[in-house]
C-alpha cells in the first residue's frame, strides 16, 4: 500500500514553509501528500505581507473531498489561524475517524506575524489537542499552552507533563529557540519517557519552515506505520540535514534544504 499522508495548513507563496514545506518533506520521505489549504499567505524569506484565510465551507469541501477518495494514514496540522477552522477541522478528524494526527500549533512566524488569532488558543486547546497523537510546540508556543516559563531543563520536563494533562498522547517540546548555541535538543515526553533528541546547533539563519518540515517528517514516517518514537528520530535527523545543508536563497530567513536528507544522509536511489 502507497503510504498518503495529508497536511492541513496555510499557504507560504515563498516555499519555505507551511503547506509547500510539507509536501516536498512528504515527497522526499516516498510518501504520497495532499493537502487542504486554511489560508494563503503572500510571504517570502523576508516576512509576511498578506494573510488570506479560507471560509470554513472552503475547508470543509477539502476534507470532505479527500476523505470521499483517498484515505490519509496520517494527517498534520499546521496554521488554522481562527477557532472557526480549528472547530471544521476537528469535527472532520472525529466524522472521518482519522488517526496518527499531528498538531504543530502554529502561532507566530519567525518574522514576527500572526498565524493564529489570540482566542482561537482555547480551541485548540479543547477542542484538537485531545485528538492529537503527538504535538511539536516550539518553545515560545510551550509556554503560551501552559502558561508557565521555560527556561532549564525541567521546567521543560514540567511543561511536557502540563501539555499531556490537555490529552494528547505525546509531545515534543523543540529547543530550536534556546539558548544554547552548541546543540539544537528537542524534548519527547509520552507519559512514561522523556527522551533527549539532541543534534549539532547550525549557525544559520536560512531556519524558515524548520517546526513545518519537522512535524511533516513525523507524519510521513507515521503514515508508514513507524512508531511515534521512530518517527520523531527520522524527523530530527531530516531536519538537521536540511538546515545543514543550506541553500541561501532570498536575502531574509531563507528556507531549508528539504532534499539533503535523501540526498546526503541517504544517497539517492
Ligand atoms: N539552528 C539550528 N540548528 C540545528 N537544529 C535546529 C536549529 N534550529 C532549529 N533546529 C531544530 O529544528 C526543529 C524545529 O525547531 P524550532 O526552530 O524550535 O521550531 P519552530 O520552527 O516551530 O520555531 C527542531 O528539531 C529543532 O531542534
Ligand atoms: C503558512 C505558514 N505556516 C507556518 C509558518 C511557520 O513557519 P516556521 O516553521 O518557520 O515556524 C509560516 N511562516 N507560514
Amino acid at each position: 500500500m502507497i503510504p498518503k499522508a495529508l497536511t492541513i495548513a496555510g499557504s507560504d507563496s515563498g516555499g519555505g514553509a507551511g503547506i509547500q514545506a510539507d509536501l516536498k518533506t512528504f515527497q522526499e520521505l516516498n510518501v504520497f501528500g495532499m493537502s487542504a489549504i486554511t489560508a494563503l499567505t503572500a510571504q517570502n524569506t523576508r516576512g509576511v505581507q498578506g494573510v488570506f484565510p479560507a471560509s470554513n465551507e472552503c475547508v470543509r469541501q477539502q476534507l470532505d473531498s479527500i476523505a470521499e477518495d483517498l484515505k490519509p494514514q496520517a494527517i498534520k496540522t499546521g496554521m488554522l489561524y481562527r477557532s472557526s477552522i480549528i472547530q471544521t477541522v476537528a469535527e472532520k478528524i472525529k466524522t472521518y475517524g482519522w488517526s496518527n494526527v499531528v498538531v504543530d500549533p502554529v502561532m507566530i512566524a519567525k518574522g514576527g506575524a500572526s498565524l493564529l488569532q489570540k482566542e482561537a488558543i482555547e480551541t485548540l486547546k479543547t477542542n484538537l489537542i485531545p485528538l492529537s497523537t503527538v504535538i511539536t510546540p516550539n518553545i515560545p508556543e510551550a509556554e503560551v499552552l501552559t502558561g508557565m516559563k521555560i527556561k532549564s531543563n525541567a521546567d521543560r520536563k514540567q511543561a511536557a507533563e502540563m501539555l499531556l494533562v490537555l490529552g494528547c498522547r505525546s509531545v515534543v517540546i523543540k529547543g530550536g529557540h534556546h539558548e544554547d548555541n552548541l546543540e539544537a535538543i528537542d524534548l519527547f515526553f509520552d507519559g512514561n519517557d522523556f527522551v533527549w533528541l539532541r543534534g549539532q546547533r547550525i549557525q544559520t539563519r536560512n531556519t524558515h519552515g524548520t517546526g513545518c518540515t519537522f512535524s511533516a517528517a513525523i507524519t510521513a514516517e507515521l503514515a508508514k506505520g513507524e512508531n511515534v518514537l521512530n518517527a520523531i528520530r527520522t524527523a530530527k535527523s531530516f531536519i538537521q540535514a536540511a538546515i545543514e545543508h543550506e541553500l541561501n536563497i532570498g536575502s531574509g530567513h531563507g528556507p531549508t534544504n528539504h532534499w539533503a536528507f535523501q540526498t546526503y544522509r541517504m544517497g539517492r536511489p
